[in-house]
């Protein structure tokens, strides 16, 4: 049985000063309150509004560069294709591809824009199970660096692709190496019940057959096990171990093998899981790939953005029945999912410092959407906070605002990249606000 993401209910709550201390971009100043950077959130709320996602450019920046020189200290040659799904705003990858950054792209969307940030082609590669048609010929006209197979069928629909067009794919075998990464059920991705990737046993004879196939280039192997991965290096090294067996065999069958590609999924410290560090996975993947002498790629997503960004919020009331207290906000399931798919944790922080040190009691935390599953968390400790006070959702900068809908018929929410100092609009809600205020309807038949 996975476990879930949260730790259990039992575990106390990690106190406001741990919260803070545990993300550098964030601060408490006694007359500003809560800053992301140099950026007083309230400043932010007065000039966006709420709810808006604030992103922190220097936690973006020394994350990718943490991540490097964890890779480059171990001796790794290797490459980072940030995972475009945890975050796409424009301005989070112009960040990333100014620290080199290559990207992992799952859909058209995520390739046009990795491309309109900058990212040159020859550093994307394009995962995912159902690449479409139109998809593989985008990524065939980009010449992107690598496309990774998933299955013989979809091998066999690049290669009468590729062919027909007159050009040579280079694609990567991902293969299911069957371990548990022992994460949340939902976002396990390395057993073989899973839909993602080729059975080990399967391999050899693909990865042989690609060789031979039209308009096809194998290049290497990849994997990717899993999403927030919190339980210690044993499943990567598991699953790292059977791929660098697979890619011996390969080669000395006088296959080409050029490089492995790792795939995604550091976790990251919500409340107080042990924070796995990229050293440990740079350690795991030297001691298993490393003898091979190959370069690695990396798709990290999560460890990147992840504690880069903030979902800022007001509270709309708070409301007391006879057993609970509920603290409503402007922000709910449709802007943060997390909570109400996965049961997720998300620090909760008043933005007003006076507030912070108020007196704490149990709290649920709401948003107005007409589902009891929308609830950010239960019983948390948290101050007495009036109409209109703010809140700061943390480590909501990977699978937040790429994950929000418009249910309810709520806007998608604004999102502000915070640079020092200085902060920036980088989508704004008045244009889908007035998307939505200017739906008409149509004529009718009889008009
Ligand atoms: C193929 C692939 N690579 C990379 C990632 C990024 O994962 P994470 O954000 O956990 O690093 C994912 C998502 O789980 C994925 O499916
Ligand atoms: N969306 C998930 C992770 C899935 C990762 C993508 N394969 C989350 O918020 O945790």
């Amino acid at each position: 049985m996975a476990s879930p993401l949260p730790l259990s209910a039992e575990t106390p709550d990690p106190g406001f000063a741990e919260l803070i201390a545990a993300r550098p971009a964030l601060s408490l100043h006694a007359q500003d309150g809560l800053l992301v950077e140099e950026v007083p959130l309230a400043r932010i709320a007065e000039v966006v509004g709420t709810p808006t996602w604030v992103y922190s450019a220097g936690t973006l920046r020394r994350r990718a560069r943490a991540l490097k020189r964890a890779l480059a200290e171990a001796g790794l040659r290797a490459s980072i294709h940030y995972a475009v799904k945890a975050n796409s705003n424009l301005a989070v990858l112009h960040v990333l591809a100014a620290e080199g950054l290559g990207a992992d792209v799952v859909s058209e969307g995520e390739l046009r824009a990795a491309r309109a940030a900058g990212i040159p082609a020859s550093a994307i590669v394009f995962s995912g199970v159902g690449k479409t048609e139109r998809e593989l010929r985008l990524a065939l006209a980009e010449d992107i660096a690598q496309i990774n197979l998933e299955s013989v069928e979809e091998a066999e629909m690049l290669s009468a692709l590729a062919a027909s067009l007159g050009r040579t794919a280079r694609v990567a075998l991902r293969v299911n190496p069957d371990v548990d990464a022992r994460t949340h059920a939902k976002i396990t991705t390395g057993r073989s019940e899973n839909k993602f990737g080729i059975g080990i046993d399967q391999a050899p004879a693909l990865y042989a057959r690609l060789a031979i196939m039209p308009g096809l280039a194998p290049v290497g192997l990849a994997t990717h096990i899993g999403s927030q991965i919190t339980s210690g290096m044993a499943a990567y090294r598991a699953a790292y171990a059977r791929l660098a067996e697979l890619a011996q065999e390969l080669l000395a069958r006088g296959l080409p093998v050029l490089h492995i590609d790792c795939g995604g999924g550091l976790g990251i410290p919500y409340r107080d899981e042990p924070a796995p560090l990229p050293e440990a996975l740079a350690g795991a993947i030297k001691s298993t790939i490393g003898p091979l002498g190959l370069p690695v790629m990396l798709e990290p997503g999560r460890w990147i953005a992840g504690p880069a960004g903030v979902l800022l919020a007001s509270v709309v009331l708070q409301k007391q029945t006879p057993s609970r207290r509920f603290l409503v906000l402007d922000a709910a399931m449709n802007d943060l999912i997390r909570p109400a798919m996965y049961e997720a944790w998300h620090g909760i922080l008043p933005v007003s410092a006076a507030a912070a040190a108020s007196p704490l009691s149990p709290a649920d935390v709401v948003g107005p959407v007409c589902e009891t599953g929308d609830t950010f968390t239960r019983g948390r400790a948290l101050p007495s906070l009036h109409p209109g006070a703010l809140v700061a959702l943390l480590d909501a900068g990977g699978y937040g605002a790429v994950m929000s809908s418009t249910y309810n018929m709520r806007p998608l929410a604004a999102e502000v990249m915070v640079d020092g100092a200085r902060f920036a609009v980088v989508r704004d809600r008045q244009s889908q606000e007035a998307l939505l205020a200017g739906q008409r309807l149509p004529p009718w038949e009889s008009d």
